[in-house]
């Protein structure tokens, strides 16, 4: 499990490490780190160009105490001092060390610039000359390594607001910071080295996490020899209508390839016979009336895409979150309940799988708002709905109650097509079947969705189907690298 912390949670376990060390300690541990990344980054150090932007606070700090290393080892370390003050005791040893004070358009001849604008002490949007500095590195052609997070990434959220710098390497200390794991600012990073400047006693519960292949591989159910169908997990998919008859087929594949037991799917006459066509393995119940009473026993329920929005729709919601199973609750769904909320008050797991637009219909939020600040907003739903958030996008994340928001760290831009959310629907909903709590079926299904995208892609575009298909592919990948 990668952990992540805000700002306020790192500043606070630095000030307890602090106080048992000399001054300046943990600033000589990040800038030794700092200083080996930059080195394994440059190849040869000798005769090098290093550009340090130096901002006026530790962040700052940090990369002249670096520069001072590189410098001694034979760098041209030049620093572009960009604030109103800078750290005095960093400045007179860089400058001791053999390094020098320059001008921007040092960046020019850089062959790696070293970004010290701001870290966890930036309140707001940058401001100049940081914000034109940090634009002028991002389009320069030198590799840039961050120091702590990328100038312009907001360290707790991962907001940017105007200009940020785009790492080549974030060089982060003592603890991954949670912009760090969310967009926008996750986009920003490239590749993320922690420093351990011996924190890891001092810090809190974390504020996000994200799994990992180990741990998705661990928590992902495996039938056992007493494992018939049925202990394997019933999935009960209600979902299409005779308009949308492909949402049915790709939840019900998505569910079948991600291990249920047992698959039965209730619906219409059209898209009953496109699941029949498509999938001979699910268990089939048309419906001529909105009843689940004649589908047998299921462990959970998938509830929502493409089932309309009428009183068809309400009627199967009222049902199905009426009963003391688990459900999903997608799409549709969604919509049956942003107009009832009512509905949601069950005592029985319930995990909603919403995009912004549907989270802003639920939670009478605006859209942007959401896409803004997407942790905040699954949090806030979780808390206000009692139920467990998955909000899908560029990062998706998932949110309940007390826990960390897990952070999806698989994700691909070529899932963003049409019907991939009915697939994760499947496989989340079969997890639930099989026993793992809304939380963390939540989190393998994103997790798995993304790498079997992943995989289904390769760098070309998918369809939905294909997701479904490759999805036992994942369970492989990340078992084998386990
Ligand atoms: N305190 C310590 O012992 C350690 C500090 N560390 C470093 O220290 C950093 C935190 O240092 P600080 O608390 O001094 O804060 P920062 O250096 O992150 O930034 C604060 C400075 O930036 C200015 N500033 C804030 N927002 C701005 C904006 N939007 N545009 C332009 N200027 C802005 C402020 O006026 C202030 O002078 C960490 O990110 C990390 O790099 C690490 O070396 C670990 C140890
Ligand atoms: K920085």
């Amino acid at each position: 499990m990668r952990t992540a912390y805000t700002a306020d949670q790192i500043r606070a376990a630095e000030h307890t490490l602090m106080a048992t060390l000399p001054p300046g300690t943990l600033m000589q541990r990040a800038a030794a780190g700092l200083a080996a990344a930059c080195a394994a980054l440059l190849g040869k150090v000798y005769g090098s160009r290093v550009v340090l932007l130096v901002g006026s606070g530790d962040n700052g700090g940090d990369a002249l105490w670096a520069g001072e290393r590189l410098a001694r080892r034979g760098a041209r370390v030049a620093a572009v001092l960009a604030g109103a003050k800078t750290h005095e005791a960093g400045l007179a040893a860089f400058l001791r060390a053999g390094g020098r004070v320059a001008e921007r358009d040092a960046l020019g001849t850089a062959d790696l610039v070293v970004d010290g604008l701001v870290g966890i002490g930036a309140s707001g949007a940058l401001r100049e000359p940081y914000a034109g500095l940090a634009e002028e590195a991002n389009a320069g052609r030198a590799p840039v390594v961050a120091v702590d997070v990328p100038s312009g990434v907001d360290a707790s959220t991962g907001r940017v607001e105007g200009a940020a710098v785009r790492a080549r390497l974030t060089v982060t200390m003592g603890a991954l910071k949670t912009g760090l794991l969310v967009d926008p600012g996750a986009a920003r990073t490239g590749r993320v080295e922690l420093v351990d400047i011996g924190l890891g006693p001092h810090l809190p519960g974390p504020d996000v996490a994200a799994l990992t292949d180990g741990d998705v591989a661990g928590l992902l159910p495996r039938p056992g020899n007493e494992s018939d169908k049925y202990r394997r997990g019933v999935l009960g998919v209600l979902a299409g209508s005779d308009l949308y008859t492909g949402a049915a087929v790709l939840a019900v594949g998505g569910a079948l390839r991600a291990g249920a037991g047992m698959v039965r799917y209730a619906g219409p006459a059209e898209p009953v016979a496109q699941v029949r066509a498509a999938w001979p393995e699910a268990v089939i119940t048309p419906l001529d009336r909105p009843s689940i009473e004649d589908v047998g026993r299921v462990q959970a329920w998938v509830l929502g895409p493409g089932l309309g929005t009428g009183d068809w729709a309400h009627e199967l919601a009222a049902q199905v979150l009426g009963t003391h199973l688990p459900v999903l609750v997608d799409a549709d769904g969604l919509s049956v309940v942003a107009g009832d909320r009512s509905l949601l008050r069950r005592s029985a797991p319930t995990l909603i799988t919403p995009h912004a637009g549907e989270l802003a219909r639920l939670i009478r939020a605006g859209r942007e708002d959401i896409e803004a600040a997407r942790l905040e907003h699954a949090r806030a739903a979780a808390a206000e709905l009692g139920v467990t958030v998955l909000l899908k996008g560029s990062t998706t994340v998932v949110a309940e109650e007390s826990r960390p928001v897990r952070v999806n760290p698989t994700g691909t831009s070529w899932l963003a097509t049409g019907g991939t959310g009915d697939v994760l629907s499947g496989v989340a909903g079969a997890l639930l079947a099989q026993g793992l709590g809304p939380y963390d079926a939540g989190s393998c299904a994103a997790y798995l969705h993304g790498l079997a995208g992943r995989l289904a892609a390769d760098g070309a575009p998918l369809a939905a189907a294909d997701v479904a298909t490759a999805v036992p592919a994942a369970v492989r990948a990340l078992t084998a690298r386990t």
